[in-house]
């Protein structure tokens, strides 16, 4: 007898195709890409330039849609919501971390964790931004502005403010392109740490082999199609892989 664990996804697609453009200027971003990204995981996705990985985040978050297949937030898929729904669903239970730190400079650091929630017009839940704070270590910079913070710091608010409203799925595109390694290295063990310790979801969109090692999978994309996947990486396996994709010259 086999007995089955039941992984539960926090987000994912199906047959998920984008195609950009028409006729002669078609490009097929998404060409039938299915993949789960489970709750409680740190997933990467990789691939070479212009082989889909932004436009598949875009799409998982319901930051696009896709010209055919399905994407899926907990058990919400995204072509069922109007506008308004996909608004409030992406407010609610998706959180963000760009390359770009796009924090609020007039606001303190407290009050730049908490926007999200404040624009929402709740105060979310008191105890879960408390450990939170303590998770990313900014306890001592609460009342600080983002001008007085370094970038590394500056990027920990951010992920702070991605996690303040427990969302399902926080995405990270490129999160760690504006720092240097240390910093860069920093933020990432966080995003690891967040993950194991509170249970939550990320998945990354990165170009880098050293940021990927850092998640619990990679996935990799080429031309448009899931290609494979890795569990438990290392900088130099995923580095490894990456090379298969180069054309020789
Ligand atoms: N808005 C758009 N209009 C037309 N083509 C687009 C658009 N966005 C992306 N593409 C094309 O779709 C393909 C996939 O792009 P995408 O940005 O998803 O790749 P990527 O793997 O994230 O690339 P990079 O690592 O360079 O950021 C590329 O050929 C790109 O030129």
């Amino acid at each position: 007898m086999t007995t089955a664990t039941t992984v539960r996804t926090a987000a994912r697609v199906v047959d998920a195709v984008k195609v950009y453009g028409r006729g002669d200027t078609e490009v097929r971003a998404l060409d039938g890409v299915s993949v789960d990204f489970p709750v409680g995981r740190f997933t990467a996705i990789m691939g070479p330039s212009g082989s889909g990985k932004s436009t598949l985040m875009h799409c998982a978050a319901g930051l696009d849609t896709l010209t055919s297949g399905a994407a899926v937030i907990g058990d919400t898929e995204l072509g069922s919501l109007d506008d308004r729904r996909l608004t409030l669903l992406r407010r609610d239970r998706v959180g963000f971390v760009f390359q770009a730190f796009n924090l609020v400079p007039t606001l303190t650091v407290a009050e730049n964790i908490t926007l999200p929630l404040d624009l929402a017009g709740g105060r979310g839940d008191p105890e879960w931004i408390d450990a939170l704070i303590d998770v990313v270590g900014l306890r001592d910079r609460l009342h600080h502005r983002p001008t007085q913070l370094s970038g590394g710091q500056q990027q920990r608010v951010a992920v702070a403010r991605a996690f303040a409203g427990r969302p399902d799925v926080v995405f990270a595109d490129e999160p760690t392109g504006n720092l240097d390694s240390r910093s860069g290295d920093e933020v990432l063990g966080l995003l690891g740490r967040t993950v194991r310790q509170t249970a939550r979801t990320v998945v990354m969109v990165t170009h880098d082999p050293v940021a990927a090692a850092h998640a619990d999978e990679v996935v990799f994309l080429a031309d448009g199609r899931l290609v494979d996947r890795m569990e438990s990486p290392t900088a130099d396996k995923v580095l490894d892989r990456m090379k298969a994709f180069e054309v020789p010259s």
